[in-house]
């Protein structure tokens, strides 16, 4: 049996030509299942589906992250006309349930390392799909599984990496088995890294320095999207994403990437992020700019004044507001959101469209941070918002913090406007 924390050793990969065939799925019979469900008690149920998690590794509180997945990937098929879907690292199978169920795959190969899950994976998949033609079941090293994909010339359309950890050491095999203009929906839970915490860390899995920065969660998303578009690049690739999505049990980044040659003088998006420790500005730069500016606000220059630099990371949107828009509508069609359902999803949704106005830089501003830099009380968070899209600045809240405005008004003028608010009496 294999070590299972995704923390295999970077000299696995990659792999030798004439690496064996992947087995194909055994059939457990009917009775062995029924008394599997019967008898279990870790069964669960997501969005009307009933499965068995067995000794798996399950969160229920991902369950946000994979509707997310289903509705992205179903988007895609409707506008390919097909799916095909690589879960490298399944657990007790849920996602590759749901690919199948809810997103309509038309073949999901269901693969986790750790072989003792067999009949917990085989049991689930066969409850929601009888029809043994469209999925499979694999227990091998995900770059391996990923690997063999490729040599095999069998490419997907979407893979799923929902490691343990950092993904960085599945990106290449995984590019590798995606088809151009597939999707890429890689998971992490590396908070350390992007917090500053493990700036050579983060350099080593990430190509990025990273150093601590008060939106540390919206960095771990652009660490996770920049390491993605460097490797993309070393293979003649272009990525870009199509959500962002940081929930708070971890903590756990989860991004979707969409994959296809770059266009000519394509903007990468890919740079770096200044804050400044003076006066809590933070700004996106380009390779050009780098060692040239300090901060834009107060004009402090160098580390020696506090103005910290980190990257190269992703500097772009966040998400794609056509893609978010269509996630939305469907959403709505299914009745996931809409007519009270779905509040939190519905929310999450709206929070990203907002958030993918391409004006808005990177970062957010905390407003307790800002009122306790100003030492004053803080104007109500939609207030300031309205009043700044009203003087034609961008300004949208963040997915990620809830009292947190994203904006490109710099910190100066927002902290006057805000003292400004506050001393209008409200009626
Ligand atoms: C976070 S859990 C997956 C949870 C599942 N995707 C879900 O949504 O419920 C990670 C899984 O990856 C498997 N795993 C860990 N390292 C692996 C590797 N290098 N290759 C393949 N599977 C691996 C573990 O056995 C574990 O079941
Ligand atoms: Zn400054």
């Amino acid at each position: 049996m294999l070590a299972l924390h995704g923390c295999f050793p970077k000299s696995l990969f990659p792999y030798p030509i004439g690496t064996p065939k992947l087995e194909t799925s055994t059939v457990l019979c009917k009775d062995r299942i029924l008394k599997v469900n019967c008898c279990n008690p870790n069964r669960q149920t997501e969005r009307g589906i009933e499965f068995d998690i067995g000794g798996a590794f399950y969160r229920h509180e991902s369950s946000t992250g994979r509707d997310l997945g289903i509705l992205a990937a179903s988007v895609y098929r409707q506008s390919k006309g097909g799916l095909r879907v690589l879960d490298a690292m399944c657990g007790c199978g849920i996602r590759s349930c749901r690919y199948l169920m809810e997103a309509e795959a038309d073949f999901v190969l269901a693969n986790d390392a750790n072989d003792e899950y067999r009949d917990l994976i085989v049991g689930n998949l066969k409850q929601v799909e009888r029809d043994e033609t469209r999925w499979v079941v694999c227990h091998s090293e995900a770059n391996r599984v990923l690997t063999e994909r490729y040599l095999q010339r069998d490419f997907f359309d979407l893979i799923d990496i929902d490691s343990f950890g950092s993904e960085s050491m599945f990106l290449r095999s995984a590019m590798l088995a995606l088809r151009l203009g597939g999707l890429l929906y890689l998971t992490n839970t590396d908070g350390y890294s992007s917090g500053g915490h493990r700036p050579r860390h983060s350099l080593d899995a990430y190509g990025a320095f990273v150093r601590p920065l008060p939106f540390a969660n919206e960095i771990g998303l652009r660490m996770l999207i920049g390491g993605a578009v460097r490797e993309a690049a070393v293979l003649g690739y272009h990525v870009t994403p199509l959500f962002s999505y940081y929930a708070y049990h971890g903590p756990v980044f989860r991004v979707m990437l969409r994959m296809n040659r770059p266009k000519i003088l394509e903007n990468r998006d890919y740079g770096f992020i200044g804050y400044c420790n003076r006066c809590g500005h933070s700004q996106a730069f380009s390779w050009e700019e780098l060692g040239k500016i300090g901060c834009s606000c107060c004009n402090s220059e160098g580390s020696r004044q506090g103005f910290v630099v980190s990257g190269p990371l992703w500097i772009g949107p966040l998400h794609s507001s056509d893609h978010i828009t269509q996630m939305l509508d469907l959403a709505a069609e299914w009745g996931w959101v809409g007519n009270g359902a779905g509040v939190e999803l519905e929310k999450l949704l709206k929070h990203m469209l907002d958030e993918s106005d391409p004006r808005l830089p990177p970062g957010y501003i905390k407003l307790d941070e800002m009122t306790r830099r100003a030492k004053m009380n803080g104007p109500p968070l939609r207030m300031l918002m309205r009043t700044l899209q009203e003087m034609g600045y961008a300004a949208s809240r963040s997915h990620i913090a809830s009292s947190a405005i994203k904006t490109d008004c710099g910190m100066a003028v927002l902290t006057k406007l805000a003292k400004e608010l506050v001393s209008i009496p409200q009626s």
